[in-house]
């Protein structure tokens, strides 16, 4: 029945489109300016890195852009290069697209010089205080092993394990109430999460980027290298880190849907409540996202708080209704900027697998009766 749901486009997310502008390395000239790119990257060059600039693009791209710069700016402050780049980044990406980064930006600027934050102790990520030992120990051992010691795969793609320290989801709480209160008494317009949730916040817009970097970087990274290889779960590079609520005077539920992400990390902060359960429907490469559901795909989940739930984004999903209290999650949906080549067929699509399978029995199918057939020719 869940498979009839309509299939709401994942690209839902409304934070500016980050770009492939320079993927093909063909960037040779800048308008408006006399200085010139090099036309192949100076392979000699080390780049500095921005990951800790607080910047409108993936930092990566900052760091291979500037294999590209003429080599008389190689030795200029780090902070100037960025603001060369960001123009030079601006200028050719198109126009709506810009102008979407440049209000972005500014939105941003304007809640970071004027919202105070009420636990500055979240905003820079302390593994010991944030995430339980035995996370932390099966983080640091980093093997297959020691993650499944702690994760369990109750259907198959879907990782659930035991994650956030209570008293860290407490104070997350209490810091998004903080922001929510004073976006109520500074009247601003806040940008939502995505076109479905009419709740719920963007913590990387008001100032918890840094952290989230880490957070993916250093704990999703790692358990997607091992468990989703063939999404490019080993070099997922930029994130859209944000908070979802639900309650009586919220949204209750989620439609069917899949997210604009490679991974996503789905973790429960509290409070109490009942129902919100998220419903798996299998993974769906985009030329099968709205094929039927096989009944070994459908999974149901409950979320408790502090518990984590990592899928592929591709995994069709979405949350059945609160039906009392109020529930919050926070949500990570890990990317890969470039993206992998959509080949004709992706073995972690149930779709493209059933599709093989049925090939497969066909063919053997025929085979069998083309042997029946010649038996028979010869026994005649
Ligand atoms: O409510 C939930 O737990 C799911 C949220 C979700 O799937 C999303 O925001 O992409
Ligand atoms: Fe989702």
């Amino acid at each position: 029945m869940d498979s009839e749901m309509s299939h709401q486009d994942g690209n839902y997310n409304e934070s500016p489109a980050k770009s492939e502008v320079i993927g093909n390395g063909t960037v040779t000239t800048m308008a408006n300016s006399r200085l010139k790119l090099r036309v192949h990257p100076n392979k000699d060059h080390k780049p500095e890195g921005y990951d800790d600039l607080d910047l409108d693009f993936n930092p990566s791209i900052f760091s291979s852009l500037e294999r590209y710069l003429p080599s008389n700016m190689l030795g200029i402050p780090r902070d100037d290069k960025a603001k060369f780049m960001r123009e030079i980044l601006l200028k050719y990406l198109p126009s709506g697209e810009r102008h979407r980064t440049q209000k972005h930006q500014e939105y941003r600027e304007k809640i970071k010089s004027n919202y105070q934050p009420l636990h500055r102790e979240l905003y820079a990520l302390n593994p010991t205080t944030f995430f339980l030992p035995t996370f932390l120990k099966a983080i640091s051992d980093n093997t297959e092993q020691s993650f499944r010691s702690i994760i369990s795969e109750p259907s198959p793609g879907i990782y659930v394990f035991p994650m956030l320290q209570p008293d860290f989801c407490e104070l997350l709480l209490s810091e998004i109430e903080n922001f929510e209160k004073w976006v109520a008494e500074a009247k601003f317009r806040i940008m939502r999460p995505n076109r479905m949730n009419r709740y719920g916040a963007v913590l990387d817009d008001f100032g918890l980027e840094p952290m989230l970097d880490r957070l993916m970087d250093d704990f999703v990274r790692p358990l997607s290298r091992v468990f989703f290889p063939e999404v490019g779960g080993s070099s997922l590079d930029s994130h859209h880190g944000f908070v979802v609520e639900y309650g009586e005077d919220k949204d209750l539920d989620l439609g069917f849907h899949v997210d604009d992400s490679e991974v996503t990390l789905n973790v429960c902060l509290g409070k109490e409540f009942s129902g919100g359960e998220l419903f798996f429907r299998g993974s769906r490469c985009e030329r099968h996202v709205n094929t039927g559901t096989q009944s070994e795909e459908a999974f149901d989940y409950s979320h408790v708080p502090g518990r984590a739930v990592l899928h592929r984004g591709r995994h069709r999903h979405g949350a059945r209704a609160t039906t009392s209290g109020h529930r919050i999650n926070l949500l990570m949906w890990c990317r890969r900027e470039m993206k992998l080549y959509q080949k004709d067929f992706s073995d972690w699509c149930g779709e493209c697998n059933r599709m093989k399978k049925e090939r497969q029995r066909s063919t053997c199918a025929a085979t069998r009766l083309e042997l029946i057939a010649r038996e028979g020719e010869s026994t005649a």
